[in-house]
């Protein structure tokens, strides 16, 4: 599975204020950027503290993209991914609109009724972990329904758990020119945090690029 992470922070790393609330950072240069990067992932995936807090559709939006996929064999979007221990995902939201499959990862904490509302609204549930979605197996399972690419896009809890775990190849980064502060506004990577220097991800920059009012900074991992 290649995992590749792409958010929007501000000059001083938050994704966005205290309050949780969304907030456009980049300009519309980048939110293309982003829908080039959707157009090109066989999935894209969020935390279900980004699915609650933005209701975001995870779709194409530019339609020359999505023919291009069709002409190429795929779905005209990629699928929706939300990792949500505990299926908190409301069956109304966006993300379960019929434009592209969807995905929810749960853990065995998951109650059989939220799970089979979320079915019933279209889901397709995968059950991994006993606690959190263990997030090497749940990716093993989307690998089985032949998803080999996925696009990253928050929040800084999720981005965690993915560098913990070894899976993020690739990170590219809007940084704007606007300052948001709040010690508990959420950054690109929150989680625990790491402790010990041996064991921080090592990142090699492949690029720098001006773009709207701020810089796309490129990463492989
Ligand atoms: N500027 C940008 O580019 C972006 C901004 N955002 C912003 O970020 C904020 C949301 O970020 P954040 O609060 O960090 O939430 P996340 O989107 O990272 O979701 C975190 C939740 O995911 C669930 N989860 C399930 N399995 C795991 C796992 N293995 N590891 C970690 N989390 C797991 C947990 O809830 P549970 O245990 O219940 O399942 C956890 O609380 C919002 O304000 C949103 O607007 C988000 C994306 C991009
Ligand atoms: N690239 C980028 N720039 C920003 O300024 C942002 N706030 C975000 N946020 C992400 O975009 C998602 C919105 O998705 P829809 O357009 O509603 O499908 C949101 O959930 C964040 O993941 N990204």
């Amino acid at each position: 599975m290649h995992v590749h992470v792409n958010a929007a922070e501000s000059v001083d790393g938050k994704l966005s204020t205290r309050e949780r609330e969304q907030v456009a950072i980049s300009g519309p240069e980048d939110f293309d950027r982003m829908d080039a990067l959707r157009a090109e992932a066989d999935g894209v995936v969020v935390g279900v503290g980004t699915e609650l807090a933005d209701d975001p559709s995870l779709t194409v939006t530019d339609a020359e993209r999505r023919e291009q996929r069709e002409a190429e064999g795929r779905p005209p979007n990629p699928a929706r991914v939300v990792a949500d221990s505990r299926a908190r995902t409301p069956t109304d939201a966006e993300i379960l609109g019929d434009e592209a499959v969807t995905y929810v990862l749960v853990s065995e904490r998951a109650v059989k009724g939220d799970i089979e509302a979320l079915e019933n609204a279209g889901a397709t549930v995968i059950v991994a972990g006993e606690d959190r979605v263990d997030l090497p197996g749940a990716f093993e399972q989307l690998e089985a329904h032949g998803l080999d690419s996925l696009m990253v896009e928050g929040g800084g809890e999720l981005v965690f758990s993915l560098f913990d775990a070894g899976l993020v190849d690739r990170l590219t980064v809007y940084v704007g020119s606007t300052v948001i502060g709040g010690r508990e506004a959420p950054t690109l990577v929150d989680g625990e945090g790491f402790t010990d220097p041996d064991s921080f991800p090592e990142l090699s920059l492949t690029g720098v690029e001006r773009m709207d009012d701020g810089v796309v900074l490129s990463y492989d991992v």
